[in-house]
């Protein structure tokens, strides 16, 4: 039906502290006025201090969680984070290939801040071989870019080299998280697009320790503006927009990593 309310989907994990994963995620959404849906994949104990422990769900529980919702809602766009180990990935693949959920956003999340795996090591092939292929949108970090290539990234040159490779590994658009560049005054993400378009997009670095949840929001984000029928460009411009405002405009929760702000955009925070 052509004018039914927009509605997303996050394939995720859950974090109990409320800053990150499936969390995250749909208070941007909600943010971002679309429905946000969630398969959950694992269950996180965790907190701003970091994750303490986490379970993956039987695979079976994820199948019907995919097909509770094909059979019901009209998913316009989708997007993964945690999907814990290399058999969770497989099977989330199995999921994204038989239904239609829209334009998928690939955020291949691995470690968290604090430290703590997300996802098996012997899980990143998988994701690569598997996942990728299916990214419309892919948004490494630069560790996760590393890993994907299996090329280290120690400047501006490698971060465009790390996307064209991954756009050969089958992703049509690519963004490279420059978060964790060691760049003092500016937080600069390198976009590939599928026709082959490329910029920088470049917000002044906030120096703060509340960064929990950073590549969640933004690839959050740019789902819910594929599902509002957003072009890929567009999307990822808005995201990156959100997200700095989030940073910029701290609240303050928890005693290590805090959480962003995700009413800042909305109010009119610093963008
Ligand atoms: N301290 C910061 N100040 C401003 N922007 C930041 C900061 N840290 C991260 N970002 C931005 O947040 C987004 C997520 O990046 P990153 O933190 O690298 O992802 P992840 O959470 O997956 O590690 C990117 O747009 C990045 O540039
Ligand atoms: C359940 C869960 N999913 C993902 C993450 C990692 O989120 P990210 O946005 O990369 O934020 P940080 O871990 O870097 O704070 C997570 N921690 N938990």
């Amino acid at each position: 039906m052509a004018n039914e309310f927009p509605q997303t989907l996050t394939i995720a994990g859950t974090d109990s502290g409320g800053g990150a994963g499936v969390m995250a995620d749909l208070k941007t959404m909600q943010e971002r006025n679309v429905f946000g849906t969630a398969v959950i994949v694992a269950v996180t104990a965790q907190n701003t201090l970091g994750v303490q422990d986490f379970m993956a769900l039987p695979q079976k529980l994820i199948d019907e969680q995919f097909a509770s919702l094909a059979a019901d809602l009209k998913v316009r766009a989708c997007k993964t984070g945690m999907l814990a180990d290399a058999e969770h990935v497989h099977g989330v693949v199995e999921n994204l290939k038989r239904y239609d959920f829209g334009p998928l956003t690939v955020d291949p999340v691995m470690i968290a801040k604090g430290g703590a795996a997300l996802l098996a090591d012997d899980a990143v092939e998988t994701v690569r071989n598997e996942l990728v292929p299916l990214a419309d949108v892919l948004t490494p970090n630069l560790p996760e870019a590393e890993r994907l290539t299996s090329q280290e990234i120690t400047s501006a040159v490698g971060m465009e080299q790390a996307a064209v490779a991954l756009q050969d590994l089958g992703a049509s658009n690519v963004v490279i998280k420059g978060g964790h560049e060691a760049t003092p005054d500016q937080a600069s993400d390198f976009v590939l697009l599928a026709d082959g378009r490329s910029f920088w997009l470049t917000a002044p670095r906030v120096d703060t320790v509340r960064t929990h949840g950073t590549g969640d929001t933004l690839s959050s984000c740019i789902t819910a503006e594929l599902a509002k029928g957003a072009d890929f460009e567009s999307a990822i411009r808005v995201a990156k927009d959100y997200v700095t405002a989030a940073i910029a405009n701290p609240i303050a929760v928890g005693h290590g990593h805090g959480p962003l702000n995700h009413w800042a955009y909305r109010q009119g925070g610093a963008e």
